[in-house]
């Protein structure tokens, strides 16, 4: 049975008595080192363990957020992009409890499969949800209440997705070098901060013709666990901002652009990223909008016919426009204890300075 409409999900009121029940169940928070730490061992033992884990903690987190898509202000719980989403949590909480105990590897390989099918259920959530926001964010005066809303909303997806990800990747028979899951456990964020530039320049290159040059100071050397998806994401929004303002100022001038630097600073507690521009900033009454969903200064500027796709990927055909890389790679940048500000001076150029915990023991944040 597909759970399709307002109608339908009133009717399913044994489902709803359920999700509320969860819902109020307390969420257990995992962190980095102790995901790294469990997955270095992939024993079935472990492997039994981590689906057990999952087959309790994902409904609890799930039906947090359908209850929340549930009640939401202004009418936002009704539109139908918000609909669409609400049902894919519902169905995705009605799979979850609907798998008996997890006893044995047979259990475990088919339960496996099926958070696999959940997590690809969600693939597009981020776009879906961003249609129904723009709907309403035409005719709310309360934007604020719903970047709340959709921080907290987001932020649970990140680790849903995050312990999906890193429990189906415990499978892999051959990880490749120095992984663990998702994890990587000696990244280099040089290499990424190289790759994420280069593929933020390729779409510069595309949308502008040409692209102005970036610069990365750091150790080649040195390296720390973390996410590599996540790290790319982050850099690849802050560069492609970074290249989009540089160009923008100096596209009609005689002089030469000049280039992005990307310094990276490997600290006790932190490993510290800073993307430095001449891009001429933005004033500083803009400054606290730069977190705000939906805000951009781009000309094609999110319409209903054009809306994002998930963030960070070459695949993204513009450069700029859905005004959701700032406030999402922020979240990447918490999730696991970092935190991400942008300082600007208007007339020169902004900085955004990206702190990432070395230690990797920070719980999860939960909403
Ligand atoms: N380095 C920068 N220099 C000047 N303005 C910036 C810079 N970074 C961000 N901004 C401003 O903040 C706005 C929001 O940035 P954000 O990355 O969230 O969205 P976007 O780049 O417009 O769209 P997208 O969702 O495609 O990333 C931008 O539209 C721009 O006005």
């Amino acid at each position: 049975m597909e759970i399709k409409t307002k109608q339908t999900w009133s009717m399913c009121k044994s489902l709803l008595k359920e999700v509320k029940e969860w819902g109020c169940l307390k969420q257990t928070g995992v962190s980095l080192r102790y995901m790294t730490e469990f997955g270095s061992n992939p024993t079935d033992t472990n492997l039994l363990l981590s689906a057990q884990f999952l087959h309790k903690e994902l409904p609890i987190r799930i039906a947090r957020r359908a209850i929340e898509l549930h009640t939401l202000p202004h009418g936002l719980s009704y539109m139908p992009p918000v609909l669409k989403v609400k049902d894919w949590y519902l169905h995705s909480f009605r799979d979850l409890r609907s798998f008996s105990e997890i006893k044995n590897m047979e259990d475990e390989k088919e339960f496996t499969e099926m958070i696999k099918a959940i997590k690809m259920r969600h693939n597009n959530v981020v776009p879906t949800m961003a249609l129904g926001v723009q709907q309403l964010k035409n005719v709310s005066e309360d934007p604020d209440h719903i970047d709340e809303f959709l921080d907290r909303f987001y932020m649970s997806r990140i680790g849903i997705r995050m312990l999906i990800g890193q429990h189906v990747e415990l499978h892999n028979p051959s990880p490749p070098p120095n992984c663990v899951g998702y994890i990587h456990t000696k990244l280099s964020p040089l290499n990424v901060a190289r790759n994420a530039s280069e593929d933020a320049r390729s779409m510069c290159y595309r949308e502008y013709g040409s692209a102005p040059d970036v610069k990365i100071y750091g150790d080649p050397d040195f390296t720390f666990p973390y996410v590599p998806g996540h790290l790319q994401l982050m850099i690849f929004e802050l560069v492609k901002n970074s290249l989009r303002a540089v160009q923008e100022r100096f596209m009609d001038s005689d002089e030469v652009a000049p280039p992005i630097r990307i310094v990276i600073a490997d600290g006790t507690e932190d490993v510290t990223i800073k993307v430095s521009d001449e891009g001429g900033g933005i004033p500083r009454s803009g400054l606290p909008k730069m977190f705000t969903y939906l805000y951009s200064t781009a000309k094609n500027s999110m319409d209903e016919s054009q809306p994002p796709s998930d963030l960070g990927t070459i695949d993204n055909v513009r450069m700029a426009g859905n005004g959701y890389g700032l406030p999402i790679s922020r979240l990447y940048a918490r999730y696991f204890g970092g935190d991400l500000q942008v300082i600007s001076m208007e007339g020169y150029g902004t900085d955004a300075y990206l702190h990432l915990c070395r230690l990797g023991d920070s719980q999860e944040p939960l909403p």
